[in-house]
């Protein structure tokens, strides 16, 4: 069923796993979360970014949730990825989001915190939770965009937590969105992250997280796509920061690998097919077992 994001959290956090939290702006991605949720017993976060809203429409997604919201056993939230405005966050109250970041991680500090304060001031009395980031990630995905990396400093971390109220905290420790992450090699800052959880105790949220797995991306460059150089987090890294306190992995790029790897094979082969779900369906499949690939990687099978 549709639940709050604070029950996911606060689970995560006492029980020292990760929940899964997947990007979606459409009806294959959502089904697909859904469905490999269920076979794993899974908690999970459906996430959605700014843009997918600007892609599909909110009444689409959101509807979509809330068509099913009693079709899986499994608990699930509906969440905000990435809000960058109070209006973005109201926006998403109004169509029964269950939990929202607020995302000013590029703003001064000081507007940081009044901003979150804000947002966790309307969401909290809703049973809403909020996240918020501190520092800031590389790299370009959808409109998510940040020039110079800063990681966090965990002292501040304890100072915003308490200052904010807020139910989770994403604290920048080296990690990018995309299928090109790091410059040289994979290399998170596990010290830095280790001291945020010893200050604030807060569920935390790594974002950046995606594998980028090898198959998925050979397969692309084998059928007429074209990425040189793409690297993603090793499993034993994320691994490591679950056990160091991260309670929520965002995962999209993974996702659209295993789409987007499938789609292209199933193109090239079958070329009388002008029929979408025969190339949709496969594609869909490929998404679910990714799902449930790091679903288990996050350690939250069978704890729902
Ligand atoms: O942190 C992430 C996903 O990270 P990744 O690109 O590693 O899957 N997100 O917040 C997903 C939306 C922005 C980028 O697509
Ligand atoms: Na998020
Ligand atoms: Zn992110």
């Amino acid at each position: 069923p549709l639940v709050s994001g604070k029950l996911l959290f606060e689970r995560a956090n006492e029980f020292g796993f990760a929940v899964g939290a997947f990007n979606f702006n459409n009806m294959e991605f959502l089904k697909a979360i859904l469905e490999a949720a269920q076979e794993e017993e899974a908690p999970v976060f459906l996430q959605t970014t700014e843009s997918a809203i600007g892609y599909a429409g909110i009444e689409f997604l959101a509807g979509m949730v809330h068509a099913v919201k009693d079709s899986y056993k499994v608990p699930f939230a509906l969440h905000l990825d990435h809000g960058r405005s109070v209006e973005s966050v109201l926006l998403a109250i109004r169509y029964g989001y269950t939990s929202v970041m607020i995302d000013y991680s590029d703003k001064p500090y000081k507007e940081n915190l009044e901003v979150t304060r804000k947002v966790v001031s309307l969401c909290s009395p809703l049973g809403i939770s909020v996240e918020a980031e501190l520092g800031r990630l590389v790299g370009r995905e959808d409109e998510v965009e940040s020039v110079e990396e800063v990681l966090v400093d965990p002292e501040q971390a304890k100072e915003f937590a308490l200052g904010t109220g807020i139910d989770a905290l994403a604290p920048a420790i080296g990690t990018a969105h995309g299928a090109f992450k790091f410059k040289g090699e994979p290399r998170l800052d596990f010290e830095r992250l280790r001291r945020v959880k010893e200050r604030t105790n807060l569920p935390l949220v790594l974002h950046g997280a995606s594998g980028v797995y090898y198959e998925y991306v050979n397969e692309i460059n084998m059928y007429g796509g074209e990425l040189k150089g793409a690297r993603g987090v090793p499993d034993d890294d994320v691994r490591r920061a679950i056990e160091l306190g991260i309670n929520k992995v965002n995962t999209d790029t993974d996702l659209r690998l295993a789409f987007i790897s499938t789609l292209r094979r199933m193109m090239s082969e079958e070329r009388r097919n002008v029929d979408p779900r025969k190339f949709l369906k496969p594609a869909m499949e490929e998404v679910k077992e990714v799902v449930k690939r790091r679903i288990r990687l996050y350690g939250s099978s069978g704890k729902a």
